[in-house]
């Protein structure tokens, strides 16, 4: 029998009753979320606010005090996630060549030589990669390097990607090359991606749902859907829809570093 012609778009990811206290303080304490399967979400909020640490104990990499994080009903361990770190040039292995680097997650999923060239090659036409794979990291510029990040990353087929600002050590017009191409790429794949940054245009440019935070302890200041059409250009930036919305998330911002209510 055929599935339906447009497949559900149930929740791919729900978070109940989360907790999680650094040194007797709360950062999460009784946090619910659901994201949809194939959404890009940004989360954005206040500095410390735990954007990391929610990002870091759905991916697996940090332990939760309290409260359920499931993939449709599964366990993180029981689900193929990436990650994208901040930092690139402690993310990627310095003794592997890049594309070695790339391999590298595949070879440990136990994947076939032949599946592994295949993607590699596959990922080296979706990020239309002109440098050299067979360069060590020290060899490569910052954005090359976070390139290759992505591409480790996205190597497993990944069902959830996690992005932890992953242009902020990047200088800007290597920021605006990776983020079209991640774009594209992700609106192609139709990854379930958690977006952290700093910078709330990208936020808006990149997410289909932005997830704005009040201070610690930590709540939902604002959950706003981003209805703009792909792919988003700079043209993009000065649109009215984009201002409009920019000029909210500005203001609730600003609401939650002051700790006060957002006005309707
Ligand atoms: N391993 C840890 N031990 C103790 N405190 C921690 C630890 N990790 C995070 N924290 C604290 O928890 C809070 C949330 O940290 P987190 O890095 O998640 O915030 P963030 O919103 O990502 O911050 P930023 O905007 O500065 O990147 C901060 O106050 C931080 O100091």
């Amino acid at each position: 029998m055929e599935g339906p012609a447009i497949a559900p778009r149930e929740a791919a990811m729900s978070i109940r009753g989360l907790r999680k206290a650094f040194g007797g303080q709360p950062v999460y304490s009784g946090f619910d979320l659901d994201v949809r399967r194939g959404d890009i979400l940004a989360i954005f909020g206040p500095n410390g606010c735990g954007k990391s640490t929610l990002i870091n104990m759905a991916a697996g990499l940090l332990p939760v005090d309290g409260g359920t994080i499931l993939y449709d009903g599964r366990d993180v361990r029981d689900v193929r996630v990436g990650y994208v770190f901040q930092n690139y040039r402690e993310a990627l292995f310095p003794w592997m060549r890049a594309a070695d680097n790339i391999r590298y997650p595949m070879r440990r999923m136990g994947l076939p030589k032949r599946e592994i060239e295949a993607r590699v090659e596959r990922l080296k036409a979706e990020f239309r990669v002109r440098f050299d794979l067979a360069r060590y990291p020290y060899e490569l510029s910052g954005g090359q390097q976070q390139l290759v990040s992505v591409m480790r990353a996205l190597a497993v087929e990944p069902e959830v990607l996690f992005l932890d600002e992953p242009f902020s050590a990047l200088d800007f017009e290597t920021t605006l090359d990776l983020r079209a191409l991640l774009q594209d790429v992700l609106k192609r794949l139709g990854v379930t991606t958690l977006l952290v940054s700093h910078d709330l245009e990208e936020s808006i440019a990149l997410a289909d749902r932005l997830l704005m935070l009040t201070r610690r302890p930590t709540t939902v200041a604002d959950d706003l859907a981003v209805p703009l059409a792909w792919p988003r250009t700079s043209a993009t930036l000065s649109e009215l829809d984009f201002v409009a919305l920019k000029r909210r998330c500005l203001a609730v911002f600003e609401a939650a570093v002051a700790g006060r209510p957002v006005a309707a």
